[in-house]
């Protein structure tokens, strides 16, 4: 059985790319499932995926692919699609997209593996253990975030963490552990950025009277609510809808995006073109 992986990479746009990588593969009698590309004409950049099936260890294609290193000046990844990216999940009292994201994985909705939860608060730890998954309780001050970063980071090497999901973690991160987490973190936030940034932005939406309340997933960098955004949902609204009511409807707006955005990360189908992203669609 011949595995399925995905090859992602970005270069300097030029004519040539496509033909190259898909000769690589032919001539090593790789098959095709995907193949998608774009070419950034503001940034000069080409960005491609490519779905493949091969006969051939991951090893000895990672060094094909590295050939093209070269003449193309191109950033690679290559992912064997059967290996389940280990995720940490980051949440604080709020357990609706934690309970979404557990029960996708456990329903087969979600090819990822949810290897820990850890939390400022000890209000979902029964949740997550009726799931079989380990719960880390890690209070925070202002005075002992440093500290209580380092054991977040701890737990990224303790259990060989490739994504870290902010589930409604209501702490900002520091400049430090977004460098460290660069590209491997991704957040839900509230509302339809750049709309209403920061905490409460159901508040802020109804105060505004809007007629359609979002939720976004993007990753995460050190400038709040800035990062590159990954997927957006919303849902339309009316006066008649209290704060409370924006806050219940926000609910399964943020499940949504959220479910999408680490699902698209899971396979290889998000790129980062400078401060945004690149989605190649199922
Ligand atoms: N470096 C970053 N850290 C975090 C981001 C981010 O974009 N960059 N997103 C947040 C989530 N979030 C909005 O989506 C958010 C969370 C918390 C706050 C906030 O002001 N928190 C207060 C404390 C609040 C509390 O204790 O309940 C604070 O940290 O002082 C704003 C936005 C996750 N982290």
């Amino acid at each position: 059985m011949n595995a399925e992986y995905v090859l992602t990479l970005s270069c300097p746009d030029r004519p040539g790319v496509v033909a190259a990588v898909s000769g690589l593969l032919a001539a090593r009698g790789c098959n095709i499932t995907d193949s998608q590309q774009f070419g950034d004409q503001t940034a000069k950049r080409f960005f491609m995926r490519v779905q493949f099936t091969a006969a051939l260890p991951q090893d000895e294609l990672s060094s094909a692919f590295a050939g093209l290193v070269p003449e193309f000046g191109m950033d690679f990844k290559l992912r064997d699609l059967s290996v389940k990216p280990k995720v940490l999940i980051l949440v604080s009292k709020f357990g609706h997209c934690l309970n979404d994201l557990l029960y996708r994985v456990r329903s087969g909705l979600l090819d990822i593996e949810i290897v820990a939860v850890a939390s400022n608060h000890p209000d979902l730890r029964p949740l997550t253990q009726s799931y079989g998954i380990d719960y880390h309780h890690l209070p925070v001050t202002p005075e002992t975030r440093p500290r209580q970063e380092a054991e977040i980071l701890a737990l990224v090497e303790h259990y060989q963490v490739e994504l870290v999901v902010l589930a409604r973690y209501m702490q900002v991160l520091s400049e430090d552990l977004c460098e460290k987490l660069s590209g491997r973190a991704i957040n839900i936030h509230h509302s339809f950025l750049p709309s209403f940034k920061g905490a409460k932005p159901y508040h802020q939406a109804h105060d505004r009277g809007v007629k359609l309340i979002g939720a976004t997933a993007h990753y995460v960098t050190s400038d709040l609510d800035e990062g590159p955004i990954i997927e957006q949902e919303v849902a339309r609204v009316d006066h008649s809808h209290s704060p409370a009511d924006l806050v219940a409807i926000g609910r399964d707006v943020e499940c949504v995006a959220l479910a999408r955005a680490v699902r698209w990360h899971a396979e290889q189908r998000v790129l980062l073109d400078g401060h945004k992203t690149i989605v190649f669609p199922r």
